[in-house]
């Protein structure tokens, strides 16, 4: 088991010092259970400064438990939620958010980027009409996206455009919207409410806590009864404290912003190294902390034998994926290691590659 940061998922990461500080402080005395202590006010209301927004807040454990309840809230079990064909909500959730809207289709679309473009929803929610086909009701935008590009205010702006024609809600896949911001450098509000997102699956799991993601809904009409939605579905923490405290670690001087920064700087670290190799590229452009690298498998193979730790099965390349944790040092070794492999690979594999 490798002891070392590894570039498999940010969900390998450990705690950040300031959540871990904030979890500690929570720890010292009782509070009141279920939502009612001082540290889930206290990051609820930092969340509202944080959007400048009068928003309502909720915390779950997981991310798939973020996006399966939200989308139950923002559609119903005969409606249909379009998403990228790539989208997490389609490849990696086991069927959750179908299952917790008891039965909503996934309707999937595409868009080089694997962002979903106007033309695209457009398409979707305009080829069946007829009472037989569940009417499109929801849009889930991941951002950043699961490969790792992210949509620019513009490209929300023509997407809410056609929600807006189509009266469709719109849902946002945050487990790397930390990384978003950074990578766009824009205040949150200009890519969620202002952009005319409804609720935001926000993953505080991916930016330095142990576990914790925040649902916040901008449209709070939708939001009514999800408490009620969260405890039938085993996602109300009796002890929330531990989920909002650290939550409040990050919020506070903006190490959330700061965790997301170095992991995307790590990641540009990574592409600018391995731009320079010979036979390696990216199959998607590095705007966040994601890198989707092809390279030849004997390669790939030689790298986990020296302890290297990656997956193959999204975006259809080897996604390596920096986080809050990630050193320079780790990904210069990587650098090192890819180098080495490479010169010793025959050219006819890295031909079969390319
Ligand atoms: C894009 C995206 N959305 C949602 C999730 C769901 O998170 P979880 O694994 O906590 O259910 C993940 C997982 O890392 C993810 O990569
Ligand atoms: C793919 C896996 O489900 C996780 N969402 C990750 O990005 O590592």
């Amino acid at each position: 088991m490798s002891q070392f940061e590894q570039f498999a998922s940010d969900n390998y990461s450990g705690v950040c010092p300031q959540a871990w500080k904030a979890m500690e402080a929570a720890n010292a005395m009782p509070e009141p259970a279920y939502g009612e202590d001082s540290w889930t006010l206290r990051a609820a209301d930092s969340l509202r400064a944080l959007f400048d927004a009068d928003c309502e807040v909720y915390f779950v454990f997981n991310g798939t438990a973020a996006n399966s309840l939200a989308l139950a809230s923002i559609g119903q079990s005969f409606h249909s939620v379009i998403c990228h064909e790539l989208a997490h909500i389609e490849t990696d959730e086991c069927g959750g958010p179908e299952y917790a809207s008891n039965g909503s289709k996934l309707l999937l679309g595409e868009g080089a980027d694997g962002k979903l473009t106007p033309d695209s929803i457009e398409h979707l929610v305009t080829k069946r009409t007829d009472i037989h086909y569940p009417k499109p009701k929801a849009l889930s935008l991941t951002q950043a996206t699961e490969v790792g590009t992210v949509y620019t205010p513009e490209e929300l702006k023509a997407i809410k455009s056609v929600a807006d024609t189509h009266r469709l809600n719109i849902h946002m896949d945050g487990a790397r919207f930390a990384n978003a911001v950074a990578a766009l450098d824009v205040h949150p509000s200009e890519i969620t409410w202002k952009a005319g997102v409804d609720v935001l699956c926000f993953s505080g799991t991916k930016n330095g806590l142990a576990m914790g993601e925040a649902v916040v809904f901008f449209n709070r009409a939708l939001a009514e009864d999800f408490e009620w939605r969260c405890k039938q579905a085993g996602q109300l923490a009796s002890k929330m404290r531990y989920i909002s405290a650290p939550w409040c670690g990050l919020l506070e001087n903006d190490v959330w912003l700061e965790n997301a920064r170095h992991a995307n700087a790590c990641a540009e670290r990574l592409a600018s190294g391995l731009a320079g190799i010979p036979g390696v590229s990216l199959r998607y452009p590095r705007q966040a902390n994601g890198l989707f690298v092809t390279m030849p498998d004997s390669v790939q193979e030689a790298l986990r034998a020296r302890g290297w730790r990656f997956y193959n099965f999204i975006g259809g390349a080897a996604r390596l994926m920096c986080s809050w944790a990630t050193t320079h040092e780790r990904v210069d070794q990587f650098l090192a290691d890819v180098r080495e492999l490479m010169a010793q690979c025959p050219a006819d594999q890295i031909l079969r590659t390319a």
